[in-house]
């Protein structure tokens, strides 16, 4: 089957505006469980990417030794922390977010394991994961199950072989990552150049994007993005085709300044603003 392309004309199906009457208590509450001692910048990434994304309310939690860094990196997230020092040991939360996206930076260490295999067992609220939480799966896959119906997965190729196998050709890689959406049910992002979403038989293709994104931290900074869009009430694969897509766009914009070499991913979240407004303009 061709894959859909994910540009404009699609993105407009999916993208809403902001209510102009809205308020941070409506706007969605995003958790970003992410960080380990040494990694405590991807939670940083990901819960700044979030905030700027349109969702109200964000708290990221991480182990103790990322406290007083999220606090004084960005005063707009609130911070819970583990009782370990330097890793996630006990994924436990009062608040009741709209989504919630955890895996950049947190490590394999075999507490954290546990400690997301009892989070697994327990949630119901809208999931993304990424990162260590994708290679935490591939080492346990009988807990793919627990994965509640329509989370987003956003491997990038190793995380993917890990999590599927090997491939030997593009088209069993597709066949391969079809299968796997269909029997849990899940939504993978395919991260690369481009990016692929797969939803059962349906292959999305994304057009933004070049190759400045190759660089420590962005797939963090699209974690925190899809975790705001799903926090704000949109379907798991609109906020996948919308992350994705404005993402990407990010890239597109920075480029002309910054040249592939010095973008970064902190490059992405200063240029989500403009990618929205790209959006609102085009609706004029
Ligand atoms: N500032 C921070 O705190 C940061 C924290 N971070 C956190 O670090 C943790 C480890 O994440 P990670 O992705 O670096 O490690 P890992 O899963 O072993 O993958 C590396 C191997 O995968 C491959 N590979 C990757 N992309 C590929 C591609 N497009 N196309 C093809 N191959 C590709 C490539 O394999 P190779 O080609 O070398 O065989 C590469 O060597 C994770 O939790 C993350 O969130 C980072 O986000 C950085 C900023
Ligand atoms: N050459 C490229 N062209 C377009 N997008 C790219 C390119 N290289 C990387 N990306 C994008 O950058 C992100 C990298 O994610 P990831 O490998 O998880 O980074 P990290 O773990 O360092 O945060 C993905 O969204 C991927 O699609
Ligand atoms: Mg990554």
């Amino acid at each position: 089957m061709l894959p859909i392309p994910i540009d404009l004309k699609e993105i407009l199906k999916h993208y809403k505006t902001i209510a102009q009457h809205t308020h941070k208590g409506i706007q969605g509450h995003a958790l970003l469980i992410a960080g380990s001692y040494g990694k405590i910048g991807a939670a940083v990434l990901a819960s700044k990417a979030a905030i700027k994304s349109g969702c109200g309310l964000v708290t990221a939690f991480v182990p103790k030794c990322g406290y007083e860094i999220i606090q004084i990196a960005i005063p707009e997230v609130m911070v819970l922390t583990d009782m370990e020092e330097k890793y996630i040991s006990k994924i436990a939360f009062e608040i009741q977010p709209q989504a919630i996206g955890i895996g950049p930076g947190i490590g394999q260490d075999e507490a954290t394991q546990k400690a997301v295999h009892e989070f697994l067992e327990n949630n119901k609220i809208p999931l993304i994961m990424d990162a260590d939480a994708l290679n935490i799966l591939s080492q346990n896959k009988s807990w793919l199950s627990l994965l509640v119906s329509k989370t987003i997965l956003t491997p990038h190729p190793k995380e993917l072989e890990r999590l599927i196998g090997k491939w030997t050709s593009e088209e069993e890689k597709f066949q391969k990552t079809i299968a796997f959406s269909k029997e849990y049910n899940l939504i993978v992002v395919m991260k690369g150049a481009p990016t692929h979403i797969i939803d059962g038989e349906t292959i999305y293709q994304n057009t933004t994007g070049n190759a400045a994104l190759a660089t420590a931290g962005s797939g963090d900074v699209l974690t925190g993005i899809i975790s705001s869009l799903l926090a704000q009430s949109y379907e798991p694969i609109q906020a996948a085709i919308l992350g994705v897509y404005l993402h990407g766009l990010t890239a597109d914009i920075a480029l002309p300044e910054t040249g592939y070499q010095s973008f970064i991913a902190s490059d992405i979240i200063s240029n989500i603003g403009k990618a929205f407004l790209s959006l609102d303009n085009s609706r004029k």
